[in-house]
């Protein structure tokens, strides 16, 4: 089996309106002017880094923004120009929640479980609700149907419907997996936080959670649903992956990232004997540097040849305490081999790292053969997508701009025009 990596184009209204609160960088750079074209463009040179080493990479495409159904649903009518222009005159927030590019972080879109580890030996893929955030809970009924076209195929994928909004659920951001390789049967952790009365609020419920356990078939004694540490959400962790990544048989982790940490360790150790737990300890970086250079919000993977990679954003470099911590655990002869940084600025702005932007699928060949072309990616393709968002997404959104007529209509024709291109239908 080998893993891909679907990553989330980053659609052309990627903007600063501050909707996450929580979210350090999201509520921080509010009011900021935004850099769509170049924010797609990082992302595409990282989808272009995995396809050079040699790992499967596939692509997400941006929703239709300003997404007017939900507008529409919301009480305003008439033409789309009106619907959009009544919310922005009367209900600002409503049009800039219809207007967010937050799809693009698809760690977000499902929670997945692969064959090796379910009932009936299919991939299990479950569409997260997203719903405690406006402008996320959008999201779901897209995904949904990007998920169920890119997993059509029944005998090796079941795609599930997005849980009921009160069980809040953000996704493989809140999910682990670790086994001796990506073919062999895994643990899973699941990684819920609790919201403390003044607090930064929870997203994942323990309840959700438990739930996709169940869905997925997962067999109990092999879950974990651990629960996330409150120094590290109220740090402005709002996910797991914020402070924890794990590939295969390794786990690396902020010392603080559990509420429990040694009952996560534990259970790992006694499912996983040659697991690697690296730990980096508080006094070596502390909570905030984490959460300020994305250590953890790392793609950590194993290269085609053997020896696993950890691709971190920029900020690490730029933060001292986690490049020593990155050039000491180089210098020594742990499990991880080599460091890439790249540079996701615009889309680290609002919150979102290298682990944001991708959703994992392990697959065997057979499932492989069976993952519909359109969504996947080659360097000849990623050139063709690169130079149409060059040629149609917005250089730069400020926030008056998202009252303008003219960007709404531009972003919604960008959009098809990248539809047509990856031959998908736009809706
Ligand atoms: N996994 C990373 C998710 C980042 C995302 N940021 C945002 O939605 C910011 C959007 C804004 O502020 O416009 C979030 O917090 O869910």
């Amino acid at each position: 089996m080998r893993e891909f990596n679907f990553d989330g184009l980053v659609g052309p209204t990627h903007n600063y309106a501050g909707l996450s609160f929580g979210n350090r960088a999201s509520t921080g750079n509010a009011g900021d002017v935004s850099r769509p074209r170049a924010a797609a463009l990082q992302g595409l040179e990282k989808m272009r880094r995995m396809v050079e080493l040699g790992l499967g990479q596939g692509l997400l495409p941006p929703h239709d923004r300003p997404n007017v159904a939900w507008l529409r649903q919301c009480g305003f009518g008439g033409a789309d120009e009106a619907v959009c222009a009544a919310a922005w005159r009367d209900e600002p927030g409503l049009l800039m929640a219809a207007f967010s590019a937050s799809p693009m972080w698809t760690a977000n879109a499902a929670t997945v479980s692969p064959s090796p580890d379910t009932a009936d030996r299919r991939c299990h893929v479950s569409v997260a609700n997203l719903s405690s955030m406006i402008h996320r809970s959008l999201e779901a009924p897209e995904t949904t149907r990007l998920l169920k076209t890119l997993f059509a195929n029944k005998r090796y994928f079941a795609v599930h419907d997005a849980l009921p909004a009160a069980l809040g659920d953000e996704g493989a951001a809140n999910h682990m997996r670790l086994c001796t390789h990506h073919g062999a049967p895994g643990i899973e952790i699941f990684v819920y936080g609790e919201t403390i009365p003044g607090g930064f609020p929870a997203r994942q419920a323990k309840a959700a959670s438990a739930a996709i356990a169940r869905r997925h078939g997962l067999l109990p004694e092999r879950v974990l649903l651990a629960r996330q540490s409150d120094a590290a959400l109220q740090a402005g962790a709002f996910h797991n992956d914020v402070v924890a990544v794990a590939n295969e048989s390794v786990l690396l982790t902020h010392e603080q990232a559990f509420e429990d940490r040694d009952a996560v360790y534990g259970f790992i150790r006694q499912h996983l004997p040659e697991a690697r737990i690296l730990e980096v300890p508080a006094d070596q970086v502390s909570l905030e540097d984490a959460i300020r250079s994305y250590l953890f919000n790392a793609q950590l993977f194993t290269r085609p040849e053997g020896g696993m990679t950890l691709v971190v954003p920029a900020e690490c470099d730029a933060t001292p305490s986690v490049k020593q911590w990155l050039d000491t655990m180089l210098a020594g002869n742990g499990p991880i081999r080599q460091v890439q940084m790249m540079d996701l600025r615009e889309s680290m702005r609002n919150g979102g790292g290298p682990a944001c932007l991708r959703l994992r699928v392990a697959v065997d060949e057979a499932a492989e053969a069976a993952l519909d072309r359109r969504f996947l990616l080659s360097e000849r393709r990623i050139d063709a997508i690169a130079a149409l968002v060059d040629e149609r997404w917005p250089e730069r959104i400020a926030p008056d701009d998202l009252g303008h007529a003219d960007l709404w209509a531009d972003c919604r024709a960008a959009r098809e025009a990248l539809f047509s291109l990856l031959g998908l239908t736009a809706a």
